[in-house]
């Protein structure tokens, strides 16, 4: 039987939240559901009048939550299969009740003016093997950056995550993309939580050496390094390239004191605009390959397209979305008198949750960059004590692009270009490179 059905008003900043529901699975009731049903969870569909615990607008809100994370493991099928299956067990599965239990609700009143409660906690048990088989068919997909995906999924470096410690990060809606807090229990026996027994869930997790089905392929060596060669790789080429640039101040420009806290120059509003500026110049350099004009956007990393097209730049102004606008926006008190947050506290807000859709300050906008992804402050700030990201010394910019003969053109462009910058900006300490970057490392 099921835990929940349906959707039932929101928690935070739009969250939508399940309806408590105590009974058997239900047939969807359109198309769109189900085909969403049938795309995301195939493990789960067993023909087009399946009865689940989830409605067809709850397939609409999964559809919508998994653009990022879809993206970062679709290369490696086995992975991105064992990890929807997580989320369609949870969401979905017609047996909801033997391993999920309600853990908190709060009342919601529907249209029709009936009070019913809507799921704000729940409780997740997972089968120890099932939670390692997922862990161990995702731990060495490769993504952008140098970065494995689960750098990005797991809110730590995939070097230190564990099984529990991912599952963790992403049932906190404080700092993953989660609606309601999902507590998850990772055991190989029956767990009892608030008197009621849990059957840990085996999800038959399929190995990232191994095909998911007939028509899909293994991942590759770089993503899985037991998929070793009985079946043929093309050479590795390097699949990444990126375009650095490195940005110090003189040593005496003067500090920007904010709260209890001295910002270093590299925060002076006016210099931040100033290299808004630069970023936006390059992101708009047109260059000519075979008399073709080639713009970033020809060549770059863009992880969400086709829907959204904006490029890969890792840059602090991505939390302001590379906006000049965002960048100086101000919240005042009730009063309209003082300022009570500025894009510095928006700064400390986004170092500390990148992936935040919006900050916890009176601001209340994103930290995710245009591209859909979160920008790490280890990528983009040098020089600095600690966790204490205000003290760093410069700035990093880097624009991820794929590998190929359009780059080299437009590489040769944003040489020019930067050689001229530096020649007119002798106050800067700027250097720039470009790296390859080869899904193996
Ligand atoms: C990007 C990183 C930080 C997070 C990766 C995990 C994401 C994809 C996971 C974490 C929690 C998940 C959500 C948990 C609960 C629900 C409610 C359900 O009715 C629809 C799916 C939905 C909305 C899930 C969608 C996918 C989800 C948002």
């Amino acid at each position: 039987d099921c835990v929940w059905y349906g959707q039932c008003g929101y928690q935070g900043f739009g969250h939508k939240l399940n309806c408590k529901y105590t009974g058997p699975p239900k047939p969807f009731s359109t198309l769109e559901g189900l085909q969403k049903f049938k795309e995301y969870c195939p493990s789960l569909y067993t023909g087009s009048n399946v009865r689940t615990c989830c409605s067809d607008d709850q397939m609409l809100t999964l559809d919508t939550q998994m653009g990022f994370s879809r993206q970062l493991l679709q290369q490696c099928p086995s992975c991105f299969y064992n990890f929807m299956n997580l989320w369609c067990y949870l969401t979905c599965g017609p047996n909801q009740d033997e391993y999920m239990s309600v853990n908190a609700t709060k009342p919601y009143v529907t249209p029709k003016n009936e009070t019913v409660e809507a799921v704000i906690s729940v409780n997740y048990a997972v089968e120890t093997d099932s939670a390692h088989g997922m862990f161990n068919s995702c731990r060495d997909v490769q993504s952008y950056n140098n970065l494995r995906a689960l750098s990005f999924l797991c809110g730590e470096d995939a070097e230190t995550c564990t099984p529990q410690r991912w599952l963790d990060y992403m049932g906190n809606s404080l700092k993953s993309e989660a609606p309601f807090d999902i507590y998850f229990s990772v055991s190989s026996r029956n767990v009892t939580i608030n008197n009621t027994v849990l059957v840990p869930l085996d999800m038959k997790p399929v190995p990232c050496y191994k095909a998911v089905s007939s028509t899909s392929k293994p991942c590759r060596c770089t993503d899985c390094p037991k998929a070793s060669c009985d079946f043929v790789l093309p050479t590795v080429s390097p699949l990444f390239r990126t375009e650095n640039i490195i940005i110090r101040r003189p040593k005496n420009s003067t500090r920007v004191p904010w709260i209890n806290k001295n910002f270093t120059s590299i925060f002076d509003i006016t210099f931040m605009h100033q290299i808004l500026d630069l970023q936006l110049s390059i992101t708009n350099l047109t260059a000519e390959y075979r008399n073709e004009n080639i713009t970033l956007e020809d060549i770059c990393y863009a992880p969400l397209r086709p829907d959204n097209n904006n490029c890969t730049v890792m840059s602090i102004f991505n939390y302001y979305q590379n906006s000049h606008e965002m960048l100086d926006k101000v919240a005042l008190d009730d009063y309209g008198w003082f300022v009570v947050a500025n894009y510095l506290d928006h700064f400390l807000y986004c170092v500390w949750d990148p992936a935040a859709a919006h900050d916890a300050s009176k601001l209340r906008t994103p930290c995710l960059g245009t591209f859909g992804g979160p920008v790490y402050p280890s990528l983009v700030l040098r020089d600095y004590e600690g966790q204490e990201y205000w003290t760093a010394k410069a700035l990093v910019i880097t624009f991820d692009v794929l590998n190929g003969k359009k780059v080299k053109a437009w590489e040769k462009r944003f040489y020019a270009f930067m050689k001229e910058y530096k020649t007119l900006n002798k106050d800067l300490d700027i250097t720039y490179f470009s790296k390859v970057t080869t899904p193996s490392n």
